[in-house]
């Protein structure tokens, strides 16, 4: 359901390209999804002669002001280019069966329209991992170093890891201002070094953020990759506002080397509510992400196979799908700046989501599990400096926690609580925000730091919540039922608290801020409290389709996407992921392709 609306309906009827002559058509690739992965995969299967088609379910806001506009992407969500997922009660956060939001792209572009556009590739270590841990041959960083190479472009940085004439624009997008330069010497000053490329040869350390943004605006996958090919290639056919039900699979005789499942074709609705079928000649590839992909499959007849009994959907692949969820929860802080500075508007903010710098630093407890692993892990702690975003950022975040306490102490039945909660601050929200004092004060005076656990080690579901394809599917990220995970947030709760008490950043900030922080060398009950009242997603959803070596009963795919003992069916997005990687996942699924 879209609670929000933000896009002129007309915006996306005007760009709506079309799906006539589908049924007709003769296709070698069908690809569901257009969102990180969809898009590159698909551009490069038509460069090489084959006649393709990519389906997205959403509409083609890619170009609409709201997504173009990175600082904008807060007033996105439960919008029409969201999927408006919520997960079901999350019984280890507080207040307990605490529901979050789980946002998740819903255009041409997917999750890369309505993201941070932080570009992190993730460290070397992660890729490592995959290859040597997971057998995922083709993976080690050194293989995959030259696809990450050749999507990007940018100038002036090492080009034995960074590449400078790829699609994607990648870039600082403003000179840092006074205070990102001062969270950085904060940093150095409590024990971190300083390192100007996360994206080259190591992760740890202080830096800028580095942003995939063309002249200051918003880089989506389908913009980058689709749109510079559609009028050079008519192998390639885009229909947008088109809904895979399932895909169409079909026994084969023989002796197929994986099977004897085949994968003929997709089952679709159209905007107008026909239901057809179309069949492609090689493969089909689900590219609709870690939450939708598992549930195509699942809707096929391809998943655990009591689960599916039980929405009387006969199983022809007994597979994990769905089982290994993995993503990165994170904690913010609400701070407010003593004063409006002169350079609080402007150009330099415009285009900026606000995440402006990084601390990558590594736990005690990710140096114990280097030693029993043997093996160099990277970075599992992040703390993102935030600075002057869009001013409904410090609005949203500020009344979130405020809201989240009045409301969480007023009565046991939260959950019902919370949704009236939820709409009410949205309402207050949008009419604060008319208010043009209201929305200077909090783009000049919001401040944030916000700390991810990048090596989560709790895992989640995906499942069926009915054999309805339009019913969502009970999302269930399991945060932090690891108890490590509660830890490894204590120790960066410690390291963020270091860094806002240094005077680099006290002179800036006023570090009671919006909600009161507990004091680092408090009981740690109140650290722990803190943490489990105010945790939301990163929206990094992923490893629920994972790849592995062939065989492997934990690996819903082999390592190049093929999903086990069903021919010509493959996966290519971040559900694909073993293990998650500690940097922010829109850059994996495109470097899978
Ligand atoms: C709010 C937010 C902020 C984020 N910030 C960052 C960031 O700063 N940096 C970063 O690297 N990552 C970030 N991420 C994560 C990143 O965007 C995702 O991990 C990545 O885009 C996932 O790519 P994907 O191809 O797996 O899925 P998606 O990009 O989500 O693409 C899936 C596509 O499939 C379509 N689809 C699904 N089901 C169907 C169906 N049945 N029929 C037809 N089409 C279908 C969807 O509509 C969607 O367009 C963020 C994500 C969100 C939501």
């Amino acid at each position: 359901m879209c609670l929000n609306p933000v896009i002129d309906k007309q915006d996306f009827e005007e760009r709506f390209i079309g799906t006539a002559d589908l049924e007709s058509g003769d296709f070698d690739y069908i690809v569901v999804g257009a969102g990180s992965a969809g898009c590159p995969l698909a551009a490069r299967l038509a460069k090489s002669g084959a006649s393709v088609l990519l389906l997205e379910a959403g509409g083609e806001a890619h170009r609409s002001r709201e997504v173009q506009m990175p600082k904008r992407m807060y007033g996105l969500w439960q919008s029409e280019v969201d999927w408006g997922f919520r997960s079901v009660p999350q019984e280890h956060l507080l207040p307990r069966g605490r529901v979050i939001d789980l946002e998740r792209g819903k255009t041409l572009g997917g999750s890369s329209a309505i993201n941070y556009n932080m570009w992190v590739r993730g460290a070397p270590e992660d890729y490592d991992r995959w290859a040597e841990e997971f057998g995922c041959s083709g993976w080690s960083y050194k293989e995959v170093l030259p696809h990450f190479k050749s999507i990007e472009s940018l100038e002036g940085y090492d080009q034995r890891y960074r590449g400078d004439s790829g699609p994607v624009k990648v870039a600082q997008t403003f000179p840092p201002m006074e205070e990102v330069q001062d969270f950085m010497r904060a940093c150095e000053a409590t024990g971190a070094e300083r390192n100007p490329d996360y994206n080259a040869a190591k992760l740890p350390g202080a830096g800028l953020t580095q942003f995939n943004t063309a002249q200051g605006g918003r880089e989506d996958c389908f913009s980058a990759f689709i749109e510079p090919l559609l009028r050079w290639y008519p192998n390639l056919r885009v229909a947008s506002e088109t809904f895979c039900h399932k895909v169409v699979l079909e026994e084969s005789e023989g002796q197929a080397p994986l099977g004897e499942v085949r994968a003929t074709g997709v089952v679709l609705e159209l905007r107008s509510g026909q239901i057809i079928t179309v069949k492609c000649r090689h493969e089909v590839i689900l590219s609709a992400g870690a939450v939708l992909t598992p549930q195509l499959l699942m809707l096929s007849g391809i998943g655990e196979k009591e689960h599916l009994k039980e929405h009387g959907i006969p199983c022809l692949r007994d597979l994990p799908v769905g089982q290994n969820m993995q993503d990165h929860p994170f904690v913010p802080s609400a701070l407010l700046g003593h004063a409006r500075t002169a350079e609080a508007t402007g150009a330099q903010y415009r285009n900026s989501s606000g995440m402006n710098a990084h601390l990558f630093w590594q736990s005690d407890l990710d140096k114990k599990r280097e030693k029993k692993l043997k093996r160099s892990l990277g970075a599992d702690i992040q703390i993102i400096f935030v600075n002057r975003p869009d001013p409904s950022m410090g609005l949203k975040t500020g009344l979130f926690l405020a809201g989240q306490k009045l409301f969480g102490s007023l009565s046991p039945d939260y959950r019902s609580d919370y949704k009236l909660a939820a709409s009410a601050v949205a309402s207050l929200m949008r009419s604060l925000l008319k208010l043009q004092s209201v929305r200077e004060a909090f783009t000049a005076r919001f401040f944030s730091l916000t700390i991810v656990n990048n090596h989560n080690q709790s895992r989640g579901t995906v499942r069926l919540r009915s054999a309805d394809p339009h019913e969502p599917p009970l999302i269930d990220p399991k945060h932090f039922s690891d108890p490590e995970d509660l830890e490894a947030f204590v120790q960066g709760y410690r390291r963020m608290m270091a860094v806002l008490k240094h005077d680099s950043m006290t002179k800036h900030m006023d570090p009671t801020g919006v909600v009161p922080l507990p004091s680092a060398d408090g009981p740690q009950e109140e650290i722990e409290n803190y943490i489990l009242k105010n945790s939301q997603t990163t929206w990094h959803y992923s490893c629920t389709t994972p790849m592995g070596a062939v065989g492997d009963p934990k690996a819903v795919c082999d390592p190049e996407g093929r999903v086990q003992g069903v021919r010509n069916l493959r996966v290519c997005d971040a559900g694909l992921m073993p293990v998650i990687l500690g940097g922010r996942l829109c850059r994996a699924p495109r470097g899978a392709t």
